[in-house]
């Protein structure tokens, strides 16, 4: 049996212990694991000459939270990246093997980039609102998907920030920048104006390592509701935050997916020597 007490984040500093116990919150069975949304099927990518992501084969459940674990340089934010084919933008990254998106390989040069960004959205480690008004901010993609209405636009930007949990702090001031907001409220931004574009999957890497415990923890607040909607993929250094939003946690090491599998069985049984090592703080 696993010791559950773990080393905590060297990033979120322990309140008064050197070892925090980790809560695992109830999880649905197994059994009711849902479809799968996106997958990747013998996925290799290298950076020129060097093998970043080495046969990954990876399925992302529908609807359902999968944390990406591992030490640092590890592969987690390349694999989030190729989710969304950021890499394409530079000619010497190449990826081979499939990732496939409701069974259709975005890695296909055929698969459309447009459909692509309306289908995965992205939030980022650091916020990076536009210099633009918080209002701009949410509809400007929008604008680049679809004619609607002001009225209609109106009601998007709402909902957009109600997913993200920002409406009643901003609803007075939609006009003011962006950049008035605090480090906490841009990053809620974001993740507004990815949801604003109605995608079926979020990927977020690391998007509370910039933010205080607070913060922090609306931010997780919100994954929680937003995976009814959802099906999210958040890269994470604190093991803390992987037991308690996610419900599957694939365990990366040197390019390699070492383990996958329900994040209750990976934090309290996993298979690899690795996994344990990693999770129990002995070794990233
Ligand atoms: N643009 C790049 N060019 C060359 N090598 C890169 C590039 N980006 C990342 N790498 C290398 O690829 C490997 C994986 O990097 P990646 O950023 O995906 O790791 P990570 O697990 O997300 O790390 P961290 O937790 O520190 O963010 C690392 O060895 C890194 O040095």
């Amino acid at each position: 049996m696993t010791d559950l007490s773990i080393q905590p984040d060297l990033r979120t500093p322990p309140m008064n212990d050197a070892r925090i116990s980790l809560a695992m919150p109830a999880r649905a069975p197994a059994a009711e694991v849902a479809p799968v949304k996106l997958a990747a099927r013998g996925l290799n990518f290298h950076y020129d000459k060097f093998h970043a992501l080495k046969d990954i084969h990876l399925e992302i459940p529908e609807k359902r939270v999968t944390a990406l674990i591992g030490p640092s340089g590890c592969g987690k934010s390349t694999l989030l990246r190729i989710f969304n084919r950021i890499y394409a933008l530079y000619p010497k990254l190449v990826a081979s093997g499939q990732v496939l998106l409701d069974g259709e390989n975005i890695l296909d040069a055929k698969y459309p980039m447009n459909r692509l960004r309306s289908k995965v959205g992205m939030v980022f480690q650091k916020p990076v609102p536009f210099p633009m008004t918080i209002f701009e901010n949410v509809a400007y993609g929008i604008r680049h998907h679809e004619k609607l209405s002001k009225a209609e636009m109106a009601v998007r930007v709402e909902g957009a920030l109600r997913q993200g949990a920002l409406w009643d702090e901003v609803k007075d001031k939609l006009g003011q920048s962006a950049l008035g907001l605090s480090g906490g409220q841009q990053q809620r931004l974001c993740i507004a104006r990815a949801v604003a574009l109605k995608p079926d999957v979020l990927l977020l890497d690391e998007p509370t390592s910039a933010l205080d415990p607070i913060s922090t923890s609306r931010i997780e607040q919100l994954v929680e509701e937003l995976k009814k909607d959802y099906t999210i993929a958040i890269v994470t250094h604190n093991m803390q935050q992987a037991a308690r939003v996610s419900d599957f946690t694939a365990f990366m090491y040197l390019g390699d997916l070492v383990e996958h599998g329900p994040t209750e069985t990976i934090f309290q049984s996993p298979t690899r020597q690795q996994t344990e090592d990693y999770i129990t703080g002995r070794f990233g």
